[in-house]
C-alpha cells in the first residue's frame, strides 16, 4: 500500500455562496477500501463527483489513477468504475442484455454472466429491468459499475434500500472485489457497512475532514472509557471505566459467579461519528462573505 490511487490536496468547490467543499486532502491506497461518511449536505457527492471526472471544482490538486480528472481522456475513464445512485434507463432490457449491452462498451469487460452471478442475479438475468424490485435494481447498477474490470471502484451509497441479506451479499461481492485488487472508495450513510468494509473512513462535515482513520480506534474510540452493566437491587446498574477487565472481576467476586444481565460496551462507531459532526447546524464560517 504505498501507491495513491487518488491524492486530493486543498480541494474546494463553492455553488454561488455555499462552500460545498471547503479544503479537502485525502489519500486513497491503491487496493484499498475507503469510505466517506458525512451528514446529507456534508459534501460527500461533490467531492466524488470531481473525482469521477463529472464535476469541476473551484480549487486544489486532484490526481486519480495519476491523471488529472479535469482532463479525463477515454482511456482513463475504462480504469475506472461508477456506480451511480440511480440506474440508467434500460428499462425495457432484460438483465442480462443490459450488462452485456454495457460490456460492449470496455476493451477488457469481464464475462456478464459471471458478473451477473457476482450480484445474485441469476435467477432474474431474463427478466426486464422495470420488474425488478429497488434492491435488484442496484445490483443492476453494481453490475454495470464492474463490468469493465474497473482498477479503482466509486460507489455512492451502494446498498441503500436493500434488505439486510441483500446488505451481507453486497458486501460479500465488495470483499471479492476488494481481494482481486481493486480500489474502493464508497459514500454511505451507514455507519455498520463502512466499519464491515472499509480500513479506513473519512467524516466529512460541512465540506471539511474531521476525522480520519481506522473504523476501530477513529475518534479515540479504541481508548475510550468501556461501560460495564448490569442488574442489581431491581434496577441497572453501569460503571463507565478504563479498566472493565477488572470492574467484572470485581463483580464477579462479589456475586460469586454469574452477574444478573452483565455487557460490557465501547462506544460505537455510530456513537463516535454523531459526536463528530455535532455542530452548530447554521455554520457562519461556511458561507462566503
Ligand atoms: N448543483 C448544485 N447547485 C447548488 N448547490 C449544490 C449543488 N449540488 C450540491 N449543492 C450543495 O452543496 C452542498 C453539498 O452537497 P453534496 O450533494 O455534495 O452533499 P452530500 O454529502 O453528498 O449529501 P447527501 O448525503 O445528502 O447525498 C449542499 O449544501 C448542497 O445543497
Amino acid at each position: 500500500m504505498t501507491q495513491a490511487a487518488v491524492r486530493v490536496r486543498g480541494l474546494a468547490k463553492r455553488y454561488g455562496e455555499v462552500r460545498a467543499v471547503d479544503g479537502i486532502d485525502l489519500d486513497v491506497h491503491e487496493g484499498e477500501v475507503f469510505a466517506v461518511l458525512g451528514p446529507n449536505g456534508a459534501g460527500k457527492s461533490t467531492t466524488v463527483e470531481i473525482l469521477e471526472g463529472y464535476r469541476s471544482r473551484d480549487g486544489g490538486e486532484v490526481s486519480v489513477l495519476g491523471v488529472d480528472p479535469g482532463h479525463a481522456t477515454r482511456a482513463w475513464r475504462d480504469r475506472i468504475g461508477i456506480v451511480l445512485q440511480t440506474a440508467g434507463d434500460t428499462a425495457e432490457l432484460t438483465v442480462r442484455e443490459t450488462v452485456r449491452h454495457f460490456a460492449g462498451y470496455y476493451r477488457d469487460p469481464r464475462d456478464p454472466d459471471e458478473v451477473i452471478a457476482k450480484v445474485g442475479l441469476v435467477d432474474k438475468a431474463g427478466s426486464r429491468l422495470r420488474k425488478l424490485s429497488g434492491g435488484q435494481r442496484r445490483r443492476v447498477d453494481v453490475a454495470l459499475g464492474v463490468i469493465g474490470r474497473p482498477e479503482l471502484l466509486f460507489l455512492d451509497e451502494p446498498t441503500t434500500g436493500f434488505d439486510p441479506e441483500a446488505r451481507r451479499q453486497f458486501w460479500d461481492l465488495i470483499r471479492d472485489l476488494a481481494r482481486e485488487g481493486t480500489t474502493i472508495m464508497l459514500t454511505t450513510h451507514y455507519l455498520d457497512e463502512a466499519e464491515a468494509l472499509a480500513g479506513r473512513v473519512a467524516v466529512i462535515s460541512a465540506g471539511r475532514i474531521v476525522a480520519e482513520g481506522d473504523p476501530a480506534t477513529l475518534g479515540g474510540r479504541a481508548a475510550a472509557d468501556a461501560t460495564v452493566s448490569w442488574h442489581e437491587n431491581g434496577e441497572r446498574r453501569r460503571v463507565a471505566t478504563a479498566t472493565p477487565t477488572r470492574t467484572v472481576l470485581e463483580l464477579t467476586r462479589r456475586f460469586d459467579g454469574e452477574v444478573p444481565e452483565l455487557t460490557v460496551t465501547r462506544p460505537t462507531l455510530e456513537d463516535v461519528y454523531l459526536g463528530l459532526i455535532a455542530r452548530p447546524s447554521a455554520d457562519p464560517e461556511r458561507t462566503t462573505r
